[in-house]
Protein backbone atom coordinates (compact mmCIF):
# COMPACT_ATOMS: atom_id res chain seq x y z
CA UNK A 1 0.00 0.00 0.00
CA UNK A 2 1.51 3.62 -0.46
CA UNK A 3 2.35 6.34 1.98
CA UNK A 4 -1.01 8.04 0.92
CA UNK A 5 -3.07 5.01 0.91
CA UNK A 6 -2.61 4.27 4.85
CA UNK A 7 -2.53 7.93 5.71
CA UNK A 8 -5.92 7.57 4.46
CA UNK A 9 -6.60 5.03 6.48
CA UNK A 10 -5.02 6.44 9.57
CA UNK A 11 -7.29 9.40 9.88
CA UNK A 12 -10.37 6.92 9.36
CA UNK A 13 -8.69 5.09 12.24
CA UNK A 14 -8.67 8.36 14.17
CA UNK A 15 -12.42 8.96 13.59
CA UNK A 16 -13.20 5.49 14.55
CA UNK A 17 -11.20 6.41 17.77
CA UNK A 18 -13.14 8.85 18.26
CA UNK A 19 -16.51 7.64 17.58
CA UNK A 20 -15.53 5.48 20.70
CA UNK A 21 -14.46 7.59 23.26
CA UNK A 22 -11.26 6.85 23.16
CA UNK A 23 -9.75 10.05 22.69
CA UNK A 24 -11.27 12.61 25.00
CA UNK A 25 -10.61 16.26 24.85
CA UNK A 26 -7.49 15.90 22.85
CA UNK A 27 -5.88 13.32 24.23
CA UNK A 28 -3.76 10.21 21.92
CA UNK A 29 -1.85 10.69 18.64
CA UNK A 30 -1.12 8.79 15.97
CA UNK A 31 0.98 8.24 13.37
CA UNK A 32 2.24 5.80 10.03
CA UNK A 33 5.45 4.66 8.74
CA UNK A 34 6.71 6.19 5.55
CA UNK A 35 9.91 3.86 4.99
CA UNK A 36 12.77 3.23 6.91
CA UNK A 37 13.63 6.94 7.56
CA UNK A 38 10.25 8.84 7.94
CA UNK A 39 6.91 8.80 9.80
CA UNK A 40 3.63 10.59 10.03
CA UNK A 41 2.62 12.11 13.71
CA UNK A 42 -0.78 13.75 14.61
CA UNK A 43 -0.15 17.54 14.89
CA UNK A 44 -0.09 18.42 19.16
CA UNK A 45 -3.12 19.13 20.51
CA UNK A 46 -5.62 18.55 17.58
CA UNK A 47 -8.58 17.01 18.74
CA UNK A 48 -7.77 13.51 17.39
CA UNK A 49 -11.58 12.13 16.52
CA UNK A 50 -11.47 15.18 13.80
CA UNK A 51 -8.27 15.43 12.19
CA UNK A 52 -7.98 15.46 8.32
CA UNK A 53 -4.44 14.46 6.45
CA UNK A 54 -3.54 17.95 6.92
CA UNK A 55 -3.23 17.65 10.63
CA UNK A 56 -0.22 14.94 10.12
CA UNK A 57 3.45 15.91 10.06
CA UNK A 58 6.42 14.64 8.50
CA UNK A 59 8.77 13.35 11.38
CA UNK A 60 12.51 11.50 10.83
CA UNK A 61 12.19 8.29 12.93
CA UNK A 62 16.23 9.26 13.81
CA UNK A 63 15.89 12.31 15.58
CA UNK A 64 12.01 13.45 16.11
CA UNK A 65 12.58 16.65 14.02
CA UNK A 66 9.45 17.31 11.74
CA UNK A 67 11.02 19.65 8.75
CA UNK A 68 7.46 21.50 8.64
CA UNK A 69 8.56 23.17 11.44
CA UNK A 70 5.17 22.60 13.25
CA UNK A 71 5.00 20.46 16.55
CA UNK A 72 4.22 16.83 16.04
CA UNK A 73 3.11 15.02 19.27
CA UNK A 74 4.61 15.81 22.83
CA UNK A 75 4.99 12.12 22.42
CA UNK A 76 6.89 11.64 19.32
CA UNK A 77 9.56 9.62 21.28
CA UNK A 78 7.17 6.96 22.21
CA UNK A 79 6.04 6.35 18.35
CA UNK A 80 9.87 6.92 16.12
CA UNK A 81 10.98 4.43 19.38
CA UNK A 82 8.42 1.81 17.87
CA UNK A 83 9.75 2.32 14.09
CA UNK A 84 12.93 1.95 15.33
CA UNK A 85 12.50 -1.38 17.70
CA UNK A 86 10.31 -3.33 15.10
CA UNK A 87 11.15 -2.78 11.56
CA UNK A 88 7.80 -3.87 10.61
CA UNK A 89 5.84 -1.45 12.68
CA UNK A 90 3.84 0.94 10.13
CA UNK A 91 1.35 2.31 12.50
CA UNK A 92 1.37 3.42 16.08
CA UNK A 93 -1.73 4.52 17.85
CA UNK A 94 -1.99 5.70 21.31
CA UNK A 95 -5.41 6.10 23.50
CA UNK A 96 -6.76 7.31 26.70
CA UNK A 97 -9.16 5.00 26.99
CA UNK A 98 -11.12 5.10 30.71
CA UNK A 99 -10.13 0.82 30.97
CA UNK A 100 -6.53 1.62 29.89
CA UNK A 101 -6.16 4.65 32.31
CA UNK A 102 -7.90 2.96 35.59
CA UNK A 103 -6.36 -0.54 34.71
CA UNK A 104 -2.64 0.50 34.58
CA UNK A 105 -3.15 2.28 38.22
CA UNK A 106 -5.15 -0.59 39.80
CA UNK A 107 -2.57 -3.21 38.68
CA UNK A 108 0.81 -2.39 40.48
CA UNK A 109 3.37 -4.42 39.22
CA UNK A 110 4.89 -4.00 35.83
CA UNK A 111 2.97 -6.22 33.30
CA UNK A 112 -0.57 -6.42 32.81
CA UNK A 113 -0.94 -10.14 32.48
CA UNK A 114 -3.77 -12.05 30.59
CA UNK A 115 -5.48 -15.29 30.26
CA UNK A 116 -8.21 -17.28 29.61
CA UNK A 117 -9.86 -14.96 27.26
CA UNK A 118 -10.85 -16.23 23.65
CA UNK A 119 -10.15 -12.66 22.88
CA UNK A 120 -6.09 -12.80 22.91
CA UNK A 121 -6.91 -14.29 20.04
CA UNK A 122 -7.27 -10.55 18.32
CA UNK A 123 -3.56 -10.26 18.73
CA UNK A 124 -1.71 -11.84 15.79
CA UNK A 125 0.07 -14.91 16.66
CA UNK A 126 -2.14 -15.63 19.57
CA UNK A 127 -3.64 -19.02 19.64
CA UNK A 128 -5.17 -19.95 22.85
CA UNK A 129 -6.76 -18.88 25.41
CA UNK A 130 -5.09 -20.83 27.68
CA UNK A 131 -1.63 -18.69 27.50
CA UNK A 132 -0.75 -15.73 29.41
CA UNK A 133 -0.06 -12.64 27.73
CA UNK A 134 1.99 -9.93 29.72
CA UNK A 135 1.06 -6.32 28.59
CA UNK A 136 4.23 -4.14 29.81
CA UNK A 137 3.36 -1.33 32.29
CA UNK A 138 5.02 1.63 32.46
CA UNK A 139 4.47 4.50 35.48
CA UNK A 140 4.03 7.85 33.43
CA UNK A 141 6.22 10.66 32.93
CA UNK A 142 6.33 13.81 31.48
CA UNK A 143 9.66 13.40 30.30
CA UNK A 144 9.06 11.64 27.42
CA UNK A 145 13.24 11.24 26.09
CA UNK A 146 13.41 9.30 29.82
CA UNK A 147 10.02 6.80 29.53
CA UNK A 148 11.76 5.68 25.85
CA UNK A 149 14.54 4.99 27.86
CA UNK A 150 13.02 3.05 29.74
CA UNK A 151 10.97 1.30 27.56
CA UNK A 152 13.80 0.40 25.36
CA UNK A 153 15.49 -0.78 28.25
CA UNK A 154 12.94 -3.36 29.25
CA UNK A 155 12.97 -4.80 25.22
CA UNK A 156 16.28 -5.83 25.46
CA UNK A 157 15.24 -7.93 28.36
CA UNK A 158 11.41 -8.85 27.93
CA UNK A 159 9.22 -9.81 24.68
CA UNK A 160 7.52 -6.05 23.66
CA UNK A 161 4.60 -7.33 21.62
CA UNK A 162 1.55 -5.12 20.50
CA UNK A 163 1.49 -2.43 22.63
CA UNK A 164 2.22 -0.91 26.42
CA UNK A 165 0.38 0.66 29.07
CA UNK A 166 1.39 3.83 30.42
CA UNK A 167 0.30 4.50 34.44
CA UNK A 168 -2.47 6.50 34.40
CA UNK A 169 -2.27 7.39 31.07
CA UNK A 170 -3.57 5.13 28.41
CA UNK A 171 -2.69 2.36 25.86
CA UNK A 172 0.17 2.65 22.52
CA UNK A 173 -0.32 0.05 20.40
CA UNK A 174 0.52 -1.09 17.13
CA UNK A 175 0.43 -3.22 13.95
CA UNK A 176 2.34 -4.01 10.39
CA UNK A 177 -0.16 -1.92 9.23
CA UNK A 178 -3.27 0.35 10.14
CA UNK A 179 -5.63 -2.13 9.94
CA UNK A 180 -3.81 -4.59 12.21
CA UNK A 181 -3.04 -1.46 14.78
CA UNK A 182 -6.78 -1.17 14.28
CA UNK A 183 -7.88 -4.42 15.46
CA UNK A 184 -4.73 -4.73 18.64
CA UNK A 185 -6.56 -1.29 19.53
CA UNK A 186 -9.66 -2.87 20.09
CA UNK A 187 -9.08 -6.40 21.01
CA UNK A 188 -6.48 -5.26 23.92
CA UNK A 189 -9.64 -2.42 24.84
CA UNK A 190 -12.05 -5.36 25.01
CA UNK A 191 -9.36 -7.58 27.42
CA UNK A 192 -8.67 -4.61 29.51
CA UNK A 193 -12.71 -4.30 30.03
CA UNK A 194 -13.08 -8.10 30.69
CA UNK A 195 -10.13 -7.59 33.35
CA UNK A 196 -11.96 -4.43 35.26
CA UNK A 197 -14.90 -6.39 35.23
CA UNK A 198 -13.40 -9.36 36.43
CA UNK A 199 -11.50 -7.49 39.19
CA UNK A 200 -14.61 -5.34 39.78
CA UNK A 201 -16.85 -8.86 40.36
CA UNK A 202 -14.24 -10.97 41.91
CA UNK A 203 -12.97 -8.07 44.34
CA UNK A 204 -8.92 -8.49 43.53
C1 LIG B 1 -5.11 16.02 26.70
S1 LIG B 1 -3.63 16.02 27.61
C2 LIG B 1 -2.80 14.59 26.97
C3 LIG B 1 -1.46 14.85 26.37
O1 LIG B 1 -0.60 15.34 27.36
C4 LIG B 1 -0.88 13.59 25.78
O2 LIG B 1 -0.85 12.55 26.71
C5 LIG B 1 -1.60 13.14 24.56
O3 LIG B 1 -1.97 11.98 24.42
C6 LIG B 1 -1.86 14.11 23.47
O4 LIG B 1 -0.76 14.92 23.24
P1 LIG B 1 -0.45 15.49 21.76
O5 LIG B 1 0.73 16.40 21.94
O6 LIG B 1 -1.70 16.22 21.30
O7 LIG B 1 -0.17 14.29 20.91
ZN1 LIG C 1 -1.28 10.53 25.91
Amino acid sequence: MTQHLQLAALVEACHWIGAKGWAPATGGNMSVREDARWCWLSESGKDKGSLTTADFLQVEIATNKAPSGRKPSAETGLHTLIYRLFPDAAAVLHVHTVNATVLSRVEKSGELRLSGYEMQKSLSGQTTHLDTLPIALFDNDQDIDALAGRIEAYSRENPLRYGFLLRGHGLTCWGRSVEEAKRHLEGLEFLFECEMQRRLLERR
